[in-house]
């Protein structure tokens, strides 16, 4: 894979955030101390539970909201003061696109192009085009905005948040309520965006969309930063899961068990717990332990650690997305 301006870690962070706090006015303690550091190139998944922060964050660092205290800089500038100079540079899709539902796609994009008093109106259509074109819209563009799918709506909404050459993109959930399909197709999107060199910074409740669109992430938990990184180093960190599939379970557990495999699992057929950090047992080993005393094997191995596995061996709770 080609070394990106990320990887690197060249030049000021997109986004960076200094004890960035967010108290309610009923008292609530949305967002607690948050030391963020977004950097460029990336595709950042804004990770947490529902409840824990992202949208409060995400409204602080666009300047929709004044924290309580603390700070944000947003492409080098503070925000909410430097505003009006870094906004231009910013596409932003969050809640959803209000849309036209009598309009269709493209007559939806001139509206949002003539309501921004940069946008010259001779380059108009074309600029509609270009975006059509950029989120595979091109052929529905005559279609009434109401027929469109919901995963066409969201595409209709990035493609309007990419009238302007960006340099970030913010996306507070861009997959929520879509069936697979529809968030197959903003994933893909979303990776040919970050090709085409902008940043991504993107919050969502799905572990496994992190890991698979995102190349940093940070995690959130009842407000509080759990933990930051690229998402490899992340998974690298936690241990993997010991993995046994058989038809003789309760036999399985007595030998895992006696070869100090702790936190054991049971369900159905297969069986999980996790090796003794301390002197391991050799997996060849441990396998043909379990064939002598007549446990018959289905499947044997480590499970690569998940985010999931990360969130709670940090926080010591489960990741309860219904929050
Ligand atoms: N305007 C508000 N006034 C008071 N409390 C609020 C307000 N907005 C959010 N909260 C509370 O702040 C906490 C964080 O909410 P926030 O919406 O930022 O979380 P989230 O991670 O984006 O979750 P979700 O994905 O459900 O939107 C929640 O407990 C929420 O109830």
């Amino acid at each position: 894979m080609a070394e990106t301006a990320a990887d690197r870690g060249d030049g000021e962070p997109v986004i960076s955030t200094q004890g960035l706090t967010k108290r309610y006015r009923g008292g609530q303690l949305a967002v607690d101390s948050l030391d963020l550091t977004v950097p460029r190139g990336s595709v950042f998944g804004f990770l947490g539970p529902n409840g824990s922060g992202k949208t409060t964050t995400i409204r602080m660092l666009l300047g929709l909201i004044e924290p309580t205290e603390g700070g944000a800089r947003l492409l080098g500038e503070p925000m909410p003061h430097g505003a009006r100079r870094v906004l231009p540079r910013v596409g932003a899709l969050i809640e959803g696109p209000a849309l036209y539902g009598f309009l269709n796609g493209r007559d939806n994009l001139l509206r949002f192009d003539a309501a921004d008093p940069t946008a010259d109106p001779r380059t108009r259509a074309a600029r509609v085009g270009r975006a059509l074109e950029r989120v595979g819209l091109s052929a529905a563009a005559g279609k009434k905005a109401r027929a469109y799918s919901l995963g066409m709506k969201q595409r209709l909404g990035l493609a309007a948040a990419l009238l302007q050459p960006r340099d970030l993109l913010v996306l507070d959930e861009p997959t929520n309520g879509l069936d697979p399909q529809g968030m197959r197709e903003i994933r893909t999107l979303v990776r040919e965006l970050a090709d085409d060199g902008i940043t991504v910074f993107l919050s969502s409740h799905l572990l496994d969309e992190i890991e698979q669109v995102c190349s940093h992430t940070a995690v959130m938990n009842r407000g509080r930063l759990v933990t930051q990184g690229t998402v490899a180093e992340m998974s690298a960190g936690a241990r993997g899961r010991l993995t046994v599939t058989t038809p003789d379970p309760s036999d399985a557990l007595r030998v895992l068990k006696e070869h100090g495999v702790t936190d054991l699992e049971a369900d159905g057929e297969q069986l999980t717990g996790d090796l003794p950090a301390t002197d391991p047992p050799d997996l060849a080993d441990l396998n043909a332990a379990l064939v002598r005393d007549g446990v018959r094997v289905r499947a044997f191995g480590m499970a690569r650690a998940s985010l999931e596995d990360v969130f709670v061996s940090l926080t010591g709770e489960g990741f309860d997305v219904a929050g």
